[in-house]
């Protein structure tokens, strides 16, 4: 197993070549039949090209017997000379040539397409997936279920198949054609082989097992730059560069052992088979010299015979490493196939026709709704969490970190399913609205915002993907981020995120409102940032804050006394429940309340 960066899940079970496992893989090729055509001659010039190396060894033979002075005799009578079997010879071996160019060049169409088609099915599973499946499986694994595994199969259509295939063929017409030329000879040679073909089996099985533990050790190396990459930040500011350079290279000295003790087993593979096939030959050589000392046999038929044997001793050889590849090729696509089977949100159901586009006007509803994240279930987050909210009017959540805030307005976008109670929307359960409907009502400005790389124009236009340039701009100037965007050069079409420039915190975040308002949605979702800005900033992003929530039913995580104070109503959780609720002046009048103390905490004594 070579360690060129297949990156395989470490907890995938280990796939026998059983037939069932061989059903599901071949699944996987409902991918081809769109490209059956093209995958079809592929195969009739496989067959052909085959079918010429085939010839090969016998015209070859033929050659042979014409230079002892036995000219190949044609079925109308006509003898052929030495000079005419060399043409013949050139014939084939053109044949050949052009074969196989067309079969690798079909061969390659099918796999180009079909892995661009696998590809583009998971990616589409990918994000319909729901969120507690992102949660539960590490995306390190999952995106290399459409790199490296897609890629093993990629192999598979470009080169295994032929290979197996060619391999096969030769395995029988080469002993149906040395059975042609001496059955005495052949039943000896194929006494010889059969051992060889167990050992080679068992030595298969064992090279697999160390080469799934070497992937699995560079799985685990790979999650380390993933991870620290990622986190670079935290790496630094933590001064561990030198910690994770140590876990790194611990890692891949795991790595190494790993793999080289799979490649001592691949080593001892490579010489048994040398060793096994040249005495395999040495022998058959023997018994055919005789055979030809006796005139039992001519040159020529000798010289065929040996050429196929080294072909099918070759096969032989061959077909143990296949054995592997249609192994990790039937363990791929089966990953790959289970994510496709996983469960997708009920999103972007087709709308029948005739029925009006949804409607929503803001009324929310949470009737006892609780709640434990499906990673943890035996931990209650949410606990019968009642209230309701009129449309166009602002509620504010506030309450000590942890307490279940973000929780709340997670489940109202329906990320997650109830553990029990109901929300309702306009009096209607979210859980009958079309959900790709319902979440296109739902704005949401989160603490922090997540640019793409692309032009500030693409990520205020995330909001509505079909917007003008009218919109974005009318949206980028109520969302006051029009004044710092003029000011760049290339205006909207400034290139941000990773490799263009970094916006401040409170320019993302009125990006972000921007993004928001030409989205234009019923109900919103506001998660202040608790990191303070200027106060020239804060008054900017709160106006343009003020500005999107406007006729709009708001739900804001607050940590800002200034939105505070113009809620509609205060909903105070604590260790997800609401412990207090009302207008601030209410809130804050009550003496030992939670509130009056968050109040005390968090914004006078700052
Ligand atoms: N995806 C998740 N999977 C499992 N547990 C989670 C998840 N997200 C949050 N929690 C847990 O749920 C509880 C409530 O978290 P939540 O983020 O809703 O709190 P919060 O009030 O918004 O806090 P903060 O103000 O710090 O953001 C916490 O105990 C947290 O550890």
């Amino acid at each position: 197993m070579n360690t060129s960066g297949s990156t395989l899940d470490p907890d995938v079970p280990k796939k026998k070549l059983t037939k069932e496992s061989f059903r599901q893989g071949l699944r996987i090729f409902r991918y081809v039949l769109p490209y059956r055509t093209k995958f079809i001659i592929g195969m009739v010039l496989l067959a052909l090209s085959s079918a010429t190396v085939m010839a090969f060894p016998w015209v070859i033979g033929k050659l042979t017997d014409a230079a002892n002075g036995r000219p190949f005799v044609l079925p109308n009578g006509d003898a052929l000379t030495i000079d005419y079997i060399a043409i013949g010879l050139f014939v084939i071996i053109l044949f050949q040539g052009v074969f196989s160019f067309g079969r690798i060049w079909f061969f390659t169409q099918v796999s180009e397409f079909t892995v661009r088609d696998i590809r583009q099915a998971l990616y589409r599973k990918f994000v319909t997936l729901p969120i507690p499946y992102f949660e539960k499986n590490r995306v390190g694994a999952i995106t290399s279920r459409i790199t490296s595994d897609v890629g093993q199969i990629q192999d598979t259509f470009s080169l295994t198949l032929a290979e197996l295939f060619r391999q096969i063929t030769t395995l029988i017409v080469g002993t149906v054609f040395i059975m042609m030329v001496s059955v005495k000879l052949s039943l000896f040679m194929l006494a010889t082989f059969p051992p060889i073909v167990l050992l080679a089996m068992f030595f298969g099985r064992k090279i697999r097992i160390l080469a799934k533990a070497t992937q699995d050790e560079l799985a685990k190396t790979n999650v380390i730059v993933e991870e620290t990459l990622q986190g670079i930040n935290t790496v630094k500011a933590f001064t561990n560069e030198q910690f994770e350079t140590n876990r790194y290279t611990a890692s891949l000295t795991n790595t190494v052992r790993a793999a080289l003790r799979s490649n001592r087993y691949r080593g001892g593979f490579v010489s048994f088979v040398i060793v096994g096939l040249f005495g395999g030959i040495i022998l058959v050589l023997w018994r055919a010299a005789t055979l030809v000392a006796a005139g039992q046999m001519t040159i020529g038929d000798l010289t065929s015979f040996a050429l196929y044997t080294i072909f099918i001793g070759a096969s032989v050889g061959g077909l143990g490493e296949l054995y592997g590849k249609v192994q990790s090729t039937l363990g791929a696509s089966e990953r790959i196939l289970e994510i496709l089977d996983e469960p997708s949100e009920p999103t972007h159901r087709p709308r029948m026709a005739g029925i009006a586009p949804l409607q929503v006007r803001g009324d929310i509803d949470y009737q006892n709704v609780a709640f434990s994240y499906p990673t943890r279930p035996d931990l209650p987050v949410l606990k019968d969490i009642s209230f309701d909210i009129q449309a166009g009017e602002k509620i504010a959540l506030v309450g000590p970190s942890g307490a279940g805030k973000s929780t709340i307005v997670q489940l109202l976008m329906q990320f997650y399913e109830l553990s029990a109670g109901k929300i309702l929307i306009d009096g209607r359960d979210v859980r009958l609205f079309d959900l790709t409907e319902l979440r296109g009502h739902i704005g949401i400005v989160p603490q922090e915002t997540l640019l793409f790389g692309g032009s500030i124009r693409e990520n205020i236009a995330y909001g509505k993907t079909d917007a003008t340039d009218a919109e974005i701009t009318e949206a980028a100037r109520k969302g006051n981020a029009w004044q710092f965007i003029s000011s760049f050069p290339e205006g909207l079409d400034t290139v941000v995120g990773e490799r263009g420039i970094k916006l401040s915190g409170g320019q993302r975040q009125r990006v972000a409102i921007a993004r928001a308002i030409l989205k234009n949605p019923a109900i919103l979702i506001l998660d202040e940032a608790t990191s303070s800005l200027d106060s020239e900033s804060e008054k900017l992003v709160q106006d343009a804050m003020d500005e999107l929530m406007k006729d709009r039913t708001s739900i804001i995580i607050a940590h800002r006394l200034s939105t505070i104070r113009k809620a509609d109503k205060i909903l105070v959780i604590d260790g997800g429940r609401i412990v207090e609720q009302g207008r601030h002046e209410e809130l804050s009048n009550s003496e030992n309340g939670l509130y009056a103390n968050l109040l005390k905490l968090q914004f006078e004594l700052s």
